[in-house]
């Protein structure tokens, strides 16, 4: 039952911050507790409105834009609704038949944010609280200007007063370092504080009195506290001390967490100030689930100087922001008499507290150097006095991780596009480069021809399929060409020599790992018969070898003339082609691990008209250069097909429309490597001389008529292997 004046009162509980139309579950720990007294510290109920948080639009009441206050003042009806509501939550109806409730206002209730004595509404504001508290008709309380009021509980011996602060009525603006309580409650709060003795004085404040979060919050938000007007906290720290008064000690709401500080340096003993926010309303519950370890996080690293820490905690950080209430038990039988305080949640566990005899409230010189029972810290350093960097480390972290994570964004981004540039870059080149155009040489559309010239024009190399050499052949003749290098040297060395670069090439010292041969010309049947005759050949040998050369010569006669057709010359000279001498040429790459890496046949382009290749299936190594960015893009080989490459001669033969493509072999593996080529060369009669087709009134002759013998002579003594030569040539 609520006391009586004389009845020993041991348990009090306190809170604030409960929103009348939320669900109220606080009120079962808080009646498992079974207090003699329940404290309101304020915003008992949430009297004034909210506008939604907007940033932009035309309503905006969050940022330093905003056009909007997010919070507006409730009509007197409204409030008083408010109030019916609040009073009716069942927990709490149940609470004021067991215990006396008594009480303050914070701004909420009050009628608005942050508000002070400029509210307009606080007459009403004030009846309609007192109603809520039902505070008699005839109370002096309804008389005065602010709600501001005291209890004495308990016998002498016992003796517990309650002073309840009016943190609004009176207050002045924030920032102006003014009175909080204005001067009538300053005289009352004197005499209440010299007036008779107690044993223990709770002074309950809507504000916390001794944590001064703005400090480390700002200037990301700020919390009220009478930290921030320092001249009123000074004033109220010398009363109490002057009032040689035992016993003092805070109660506090407001913040919408639960903490313990003290401090140690604003009377002769420590001063308490237990915090408890809020009933219904906390920090953790306004963030999603996942941020919650966060703020337990946030609130660890930025502790006000002044906060109680002891294992006790439900959380490192010594502060808990779900829903809590605080609780204070005397222990008037232990001598001497002790109090215990503590935050509890909607279990009614205790999640932070703090126990001690009150005889350690006394002024007592030098109380600072009392050892007590448990680890005492002095708590002095004011939070304004720590230095920049660790005052404002809670704003560096937030700016800084946004720092650091657009940043990293930017860098990211920047990386992001850089990569995805090279990597086109790359692909356009790769795609420009490495693509050699596969043409099937039956040329069943017009745009197949098309693409037959342009290859021949851009990149004087292409891929053909669709050539009529059957399969067979290719791999017989393959089997042969490794019958023909697994002969004896005599044997090979009788291959004569018929004009520079055909017959056997010895590996020498300047290519020792390198040997071919070469028949000239493989258009002459008794030429190749002869070949196979000096290398004593057995007969499927040299069968494959007369079979080979008659079909890879049809093939570059098809190409050749189709070639000629694509640039627009008449069919009688595609056929003149049949004549050109064709060059035969068996390669092979004696590769060793140590020439991995290196060059197997110099940047070169063919002296001749045109080159059919016959790669290595099993190994590539020949890169063919981009004419447009004169890098070398590997081409891999692929069985079945043939590579065509155009020489100088094609170059000059065209009057500079056909490429002469430069190339090289690079040694890729340290496997033996065969190639077979043959080369269609020049006109029988040696002369090249582009037909007058190719020369208009826009394209005037670009080259003298040379023999291309002469033009062979020239590539060795000038060492110009790659076309330059050509130019010594021009018209
Ligand atoms: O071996 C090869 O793949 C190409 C040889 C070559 O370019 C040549 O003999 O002119
Ligand atoms: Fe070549």
């Amino acid at each position: 039952a609520p006391p009586n004046a004389t009845a020993v009162v041991s348990r009090i509980a306190f809170g604030s911050c409960a929103n009348q139309s939320a669900p109220q579950p606080v009120w079962e720990p808080i009646l498992g507790f079974d207090p003699q007294v329940f404290i309101w510290l304020g915003d008992n109920v949430y009297g004034d409105n909210k506008r939604p948080s907007r940033v932009f639009g035309r309503e905006r009441t969050v940022g330093p834009w905003r056009n909007l206050p997010r919070f507006y003042p409730a009509t007197e009806e409204e409030l008083r609704r408010k109030y019916e509501l609040g009073k009716a939550v069942p927990g709490y109806a149940k609470l004021r038949e067991t215990a006396q409730v008594i009480g303050t206002w914070d701004d909420h209730d009050y009628g608005l944010n942050d508000a002070g004595k400029e509210y307009s509404g606080k007459v009403f504001s004030q009846r309609l609280m007192l109603d809520f508290l039902d505070e008699a008709e005839d109370s002096s309380r309804r008389k005065q200007a602010g709600v501001y009021a005291s209890y004495m509980y308990g016998p002498e011996g016992k003796r517990v007063k309650v002073i309840m602060l009016d943190t609004r009525y009176h207050r002045d603006p924030l920032l102006s370092d003014g009175t909080i309580l204005g001067d009538p409650q300053w005289q009352w709060l004197e005499r209440e504080l010299h007036g008779p003795p107690s044993e223990i004085t709770i002074i309950g404040s809507s504000i916390q009195v001794v944590s001064n979060l703005s400090a480390t919050t700002g200037p990301l938000f700020y919390v009220e506290s009478w930290a921030r007007f320092p001249r009123e906290r000074e004033r109220l720290f010398r009363l109490i001390d002057s009032s040689k008064r035992n016993g003092v000690l805070f109660i506090s709401g407001d913040v919408h967490f639960g903490e313990i500080a003290r401090f140690d340096c604003g009377a002769q003993y420590p001063l308490y100030d237990i915090t408890s926010s809020g009933l219904t309303q906390s920090v953790e519950n306004s963030v999603p689930a996942i941020f919650q370890s966060v703020m337990r996080l946030l609130a660890w690293l930025t502790p006000t100087p002044m906060r109680v820490f002891n294992p006790n905690c439900r959380h490192k950080s010594c502060s808990y922001g779900q829903p809590n209430f605080g609780a204070i038990e005397i222990d008037w039988g232990a001598v001497p008499p002790k109090i215990k305080v503590e935050l509890k949640d909607l279990q009614g566990n205790s999640v932070a507290g703090v126990e001690f005899p009150i005889s350690e409230l006394k002024p007592s010189d030098g109380h600072l150097n009392k050892t007590h029972g448990h680890s005492f810290e002095r708590h002095c350093n004011l939070e304004t006095e720590l230095p920049w960097l660790v005052r404002r480390r809670l704003a560096l972290l937030f700016f800084g991780t946004i720092a650091v994570f657009v940043v990293a964004v930017v860098l990211l981004g920047i990386g992001c596009l850089s990569a995805t540039y090279m990597v086109t870059k790359y692909k356009a080149a790769a795609a420009k480069m490495t693509e050699i155009p596969m043409i099937d040489l039956r040329l069943a559309s017009p745009e197949e021809a098309a693409r037959l010239r342009d290859a021949a024009r851009r990149l004087g190399c292409f891929r053909v399929t669709g050539h009529g050499v059957p399969r067979a052949l290719q791999d017989d003749m393959k089997a042969a060409v490794r019958a023909l290098f697994d002969l004896p040297d005599d044997a090979k060395r009788r291959n004569a020599d018929v004009i520079s670069g055909s017959g056997y090439v010895a590996p020498s010292e300047t290519n020792p790992l390198y040997e071919a041969f070469g028949l000239y010309d493989a258009a002459s049947p008794a030429d190749v018969d002869n070949f196979c005759a000096s290398l004593d050949a057995p007969p499927h040998i040299r069968e494959t070898i007369r079979r080979y050369a008659e079909k890879t010569h049809e093939l570059l006669m098809d190409v050749a003339a189709k070639l000629a057709a694509s640039l627009g010359l008449e069919e009688e000279a595609g056929r003149s082609f049949q004549d050109w001498p064709c060059q035969f040429r068996i390669n092979r790459y004696n590769y060793t691990p140590d020439a991995v890496g290196k060059a197997g046949v110099q940047v070169h382009t063919d002296s001749g008209f045109l080159t059919v290749l016959h790669e290595d299936d099993r190994v590539g190594g020949l890169e063919v250069a981009d004419p447009d960015t004169g890098e070398f893009a590997p081409v891999d080989p692929l069985p079945g097909t043939f590579l065509v490459n155009l020489g100088d001669v094609a170059t000059a033969w065209s009057n500079g429309e056909l490429h002469n493509v430069r190339h090289r072999v690079q040694c890729v593996a340290a496997v033996p490597r065969v190639s077979i080529a043959l080369f269609l060369l020049a006109p029988k009669d040696d002369m090249v001389r582009a037909p007058d087709a190719f020369v208009t009134a826009g394209r005037h002759r670009r080259f003298r008529t040379f023999g291309y013998d002469d033009y062979r002579r020239l590539r060795q003594s000038t060492g110009e292997h790659a076309g330059e030569a050509l130019a010594r040539l021009a018209a």
